[in-house]
């Protein structure tokens, strides 16, 4: 039985389907474990006061507190921790180097389905099925063996001892499949990759049935996009309620339970923080049709590797609605091409790891000039001697590598010199860029004309076309850059707020691609021999946009006039490119970008699937330099732009671009450089269109620019120094600043030699210093490798945050301890309490025994806690009102109860009456709370990790807001025994904050 997913009713094209789904369980990729929040997939800022790790297993990390709490649990209880600890125990150096994220996402897979009932060993076996989601294939595989069944057979045992390590009462549910076989393949064969805009892939997701369900197909009819919560929240989905219900022959009935489960909101209640995912349609749907996804990358040159990942080959071969892309038989199949592929990657990785363009260069052209076909009709014929098409995938992904390649000559060239020789190479280089561009553009047109799944690729391709033909036309002037003035344009940008809600009527989307790729065309007619010239390959390709040339059996894309057909004959081949080609050449140039700017406003109503051409709300803008007349040209570029918008959905704003000189010694090179990585899309340069090379700063983020350059984020002016001025980090009022007499106004501050601001955070005495992260070495020092540590007798040694070790202290892994009787001085990242009594500006204690400043964490008289976390009477142990309270003798009322005298019964924050909860907030013996989780006291007045209490009379939970009866407030808001608050938005001197 197999499920798949089907409209509800008929929809038009970019509608979304679902809601936005919470996944079942999530995984972060090895490498973005430091770098990511676990719980919520966002990236943890440099020098978060916030960010927080596990202090168990000290592998993953938190950007926040909300965070923590809500993964904790699945962390730990599904056994997650412990594979850190023992896997990187136990593991040989081999398996360590293995990807650990679809064991992990099996562990918390089956933690999920288990605390749901979910997990049954009737479904498993019969139906080889968990939680819903499929699991087929799986006998098969194991009992075929190699790397697959290896990975499956090795992954569950790494499962099972972490599983077994957690749980004292293991019980195998399944007959024959141990249940993380069964686990780890579900994860195989239904998780995602989750890619959040240009970012490469964070981690894996496994969604349940209502976006599990969906089947692939090469010509796909939806398309899907994560949103991260809760910054995201507002921009999840317009859905109010599925467009799609589940197709399938006689599922069984916990089947269906699965999928009513989840229907009612289940993983959202578990999954608070995880990536959600949103499924919308890409084309038309008519009610009844399944809707299908695509797991793959549609140019992607190896499929089948991924299809063994989706057990696609292996179980039941490919099923695939799939239209024909026409591509002839024998390109697909022989096994020659297997040959070329194999030389194709080898030259990629050459050029990955040897840096050597030129080799990787030569070794592509000559395969192509030995096997491109020119005459499809003709090759028939004699099918052996010409075997690749130009539309087949070895091919497309060849012009994609020599136009990065060649774009990167030029560039590592120009940064040399621009004169002789040189500049004779770099024309040559930047022609061969701009030609490989324009046939990789005008291949993937085709292929788009025919699915429009390729609309993401297309826009990127013509983006990046464009800035190399820029590129060229800039070495047509020739000479050298002299005082050149230079012209930045500005393209205006539509508004992503708009794009995200309507959708696009699909024949009028179609007519103006069609448009476009006439204008295209048309261009390209003019100027392609001149491009093509001396590039035995390209010569081959008698025109790059329409491939109608190849005969009959080829899409025909457009109806060419008599004399477009003249044209493509290639009888008049210019060899000398006069005038009207360099305007023609400077038209192409703005035709792409603005074609490409028009499927990229219509993709973020398409597809968001992988987001690499998200639109950005500031301007897409180029540069170029003209020798003689900047103006003159720029108004023809505007003129252009307006002719090409005119009939289009793109704004004509008015501003969309200056004119202006720049001094020559501040004139930088603008071209992108780029490099194909080992992943095609690995690091990719949003305005290139190519990947990035390792030491370039990404411009969607890291930017570098010139000296008028204000795009925001990290800027880099010249050489050494990030900003605007000679010691300045950024803009003038971002963040991140560092002022030119090192002093930075707000943010990260550095006031003097040794301290870090006076008023922002982070800040740092004059007599320690910090080494990383919030630390302070010598002996009262911060030392430990995470953030907030403290050494030594009075420290805070332990890895994790605001831990302290010692007879006073709260010596285990959470966090706002205290270290002696008056002492809060943990906690660098604020709360801190001076002697007086005095809270500073926040946080603040009015009077003696009062906390608060008005509104929060107050105390306002004698005994009482006001708002939130109050005591009510003057000598019980409650809080008042609210919140963790306590109304009188002894007794904790509703939530947080006490069932007698002293006891805290029943849930939540409760003690027995023998003086002791077994979960929870538990106190074991007299005086102290218990062995289990949470908020626990040691015999000694102590609670040794958490939320603790040292001595008589005071609060002990560390993260509440505490205050013991000698002044002392030990939990969060600490206060160091010599009145003072040593790091962190505390206050460094005796009274004052
Ligand atoms: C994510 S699930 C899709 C839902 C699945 N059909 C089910 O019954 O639960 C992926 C599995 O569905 C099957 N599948 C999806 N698309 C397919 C296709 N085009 N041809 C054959 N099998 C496909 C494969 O067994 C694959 O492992």
């Amino acid at each position: 039985m197999a499920m798949g997913m089907r409209a509800r009713e008929s929809v038009n094209m970019s509608e979304d389907l679902t809601q936005a789904i919470a996944p079942y369980a999530t995984a972060l990729h090895d490498v973005s474990l430091q770098s990511h929040c676990l719980s919520c997939f966002h990236r943890i800022p440099a020098q978060s006061p916030h960010d927080m790790s596990c202090t168990m297993c000290g592998s993953v990390r938190y950007c926040c507190s909300d965070c923590l709490i809500s993964d904790c649990e699945v962390h730990s209880s599904s056994g997650e921790c412990c594979f850190f600890v023992k896997h990187l125990r136990e593991a040989s150096p081999s398996t360590l180097t293995e990807e650990t994220s679809d064991i992990r996402a099996a562990l918390r897979l089956l933690y999920s389905l288990e605390t749901r009932g979910l997990v049954s060993s009737d479904s498993v076996s019969s139906s080889n099925r968990i939680g819903g989601l499929s699991a087929s294939g799986i006998r098969e595989v194991l009992e075929e063996g190699g790397e697959i069944a290896e990975g499956v057979l090795e992954g569950s045992l790494l499962m099972l001892s972490a599983r077994k390590s957690r749980m004292k009462n293991y019980v195998d549910l399944s007959y024959g499949l141990t249940i993380e076989k069964v686990a780890l393949w579900a994860v195989m064969t239904n998780s995602v990759e989750v890619q959040i805009s240009e970012e490469q892939s964070l981690g894996i997701a496994v969604y349940g049935p209502s976006f599990s369900w969906f089947n692939h197909s090469c010509c796909p009819s939806a398309s899907y996009r994560f949103v991260l919560v809760p910054q995201n929240e507002g921009c999840t989905s317009n859905k109010p309620e599925s467009c799609v219900v589940p197709v399938s022959k006689g599922a069984a009935p916990d089947v269906w339970h699965a999928w009513q489960n989840e229907e009612a909101g289940f993983a959202h209640a578990q999954c608070k923080y995880g990536p959600r995912v949103v499924v919308r349609c890409t084309k038309p749907i008519n009610k009844g049709d399944e809707v299908f996804i695509t797991y793959i990358d549609l140019l992607q040159t190896r499929i089948v590797k991924y299809c063994y990942r989706i057990g696609l080959v292996k179980v039941q071969g490919l099923r695939c609605d799939a239209r024909n892309l026409k591509l002839p038989h024998n390109a697909v199949t022989d096994p020659a091409i297997e040959d070329l592929d194999n030389n194709l990657q080898q030259a990629i990785s050459e050029y990955s790891f040897l840096d050597d363009s030129k080799a990787c260069c030569d070794v592509i052209e000559s395969m192509l000039s030995e096997n491109l076909m020119n005459d499809l009709q003709q090759e028939e014929l004699s099918p052996r001697k010409y075997i690749l098409h130009p539309l087949h995938h070895i091919s497309v992904s060849s012009f994609m590598i020599l136009a990065s390649a060649y774009r990167c000559s030029a560039f590592k060239s120009s940064t040399d010199n621009l004169h002789g020789e040189n500049c004779d190479f770099i024309f040559r280089m930047t022609k061969a860029a701009a030609a490989y561009s324009i046939v990789l553009a005008g291949a993937t047109h085709h292929l788009f004309l025919s699915e429009c799944s390729f609309v993401t690729l297309l826009s990127h391709f013509l983006l990046s076309t464009g800035q190399s033909i820029l590129d060229f036309a800039e070495c047509i002037k020739g000479e050298t850059r002299k005082n050149m003035p230079e012209a930045i344009f500005s393209f205006a940008s539509c508004s992503t707020n708009s794009a995200k809600h309507d959708s696009v009527r699909y024949n009028q989307f179609r007519s103006t691609c069609e448009k476009f790729g006439k204008h295209l065309l048309s261009l390209s007619l003019q100027c392609w021999p001149f491009l093509a010239q001396g590039i035995p390959c390209l010569e081959k390709i008698k025109n790059p946009i329409d491939f109608s040339w190849l005969g009959p059996a080829i899409f025909q894309a457009f109806q060419l006039s008599e004399e477009d057909s003249f044209n493509l004959s290639g009888k008049h081949a210019p060899a000398t490119l006069i005038e009207q080609q360099k305007e023609c050449i400077l038209s192409l140039a703005v035709c792409c970008i603005t074609y490409s700017k028009y499927l990229a406003r219509s993709k973020s109503f398409l597809f968001v699937t992988l987001g690499r051409l998200e639109e950005s709300s500031s301007d897409w803008a180029v540069k170029i330099f003209d020798l003689n007349n900047g103006a003159k040209v720029y108004s023809r570029i505007k003129e252009y732009y307006l002719h090409f918008a005119k009939c289009l959905l793109i704004p004509t704003s008015i501003n969309f671009f200056r004119v202006m000189s720049v001094p020559n010694d501040q004139l930088t090179n603008i071209g992108p450089t780029y490099k194909y990585g080992k992943n095609h899309f690995e690091h990719v340069d949003r305005r290139s269109g190519f990947p990035v090379m390792a030491d370039e700063y990404d411009r969607s983020s890291y930017r570098r620019s010139g000296a008028d350059d204000e795009e925001g984020g990290y800027n880099k002016t010249n050489t050494g120094d990030y900003g605007r001025s000679g010691d300045d980090y950024g803009r003038d009022t971002g963040l991140f600043n560092k002022s030119s007499n090192d002093d930075n106004e707000s943010g990260y501050k550095n006031t003097n030699t040794d301290e870090y601001g006076s008023t922002g955070s982070y800040n740092k005495s004059n007599t320690d210093d910090l080494t990383g992260g919030f630390n302070k070495s010598g002996t009262d020092d911060y030392s430990g490798g995470g953030g907030y540590n403290k050494s030594g007798a009075d420290d805070y040694s332990s890895s994790g945050g605001y831990s302290k070790s010692g007879t006073d202290n709260y010596s285990g892994s959470g966090g706002y301890n205290k270290s002696g009787n008056n002492d809060y001085s943990g906690s660098g990242g604020g709360y801190n309490k001076s002697s007086a009594g005095d809270y500073g500006s926040k946080y603040k204690d009015s009077s003696t025994g009062d906390y608060g400043r008005g509104d929060e964490y107050k105390k306002s008289s004698s005994d009482d806690y006001d708002g939130g976390y109050k005591k009510s009477s003057s000598n019980d142990d409650g809080y008042g009102g609210s919140g963790y309270s306590k109304p009188s003798t002894g007794d904790y009322d509703s939530g947080k109860n006490a069932s007698n005298t002293d006891g805290y019964g029943g849930s939540g924050y409760n003690k027995s009456s023998t003086d002791n909860a077994e979960s929870g907030y538990n106190k074991s013996g007299t005086g102290e709370y218990g062995s289990g989780g949470g908020y626990n006291k040691s015999s000694t007045d102590n609670y040794e990790s958490g939320y603790n209490k040292s001595g008589t009379g005071d609060y002990g939970s560390g993260g509440g807001y505490d205050k013991s009866d000698a002044g002392d407030y030990t939990g969060g808001y600490n206060k160091s025994s010599t009145d003072e608050y040593a790091t962190g938005r505390g206050k460094t001197s005796s009274d004052d904050y």
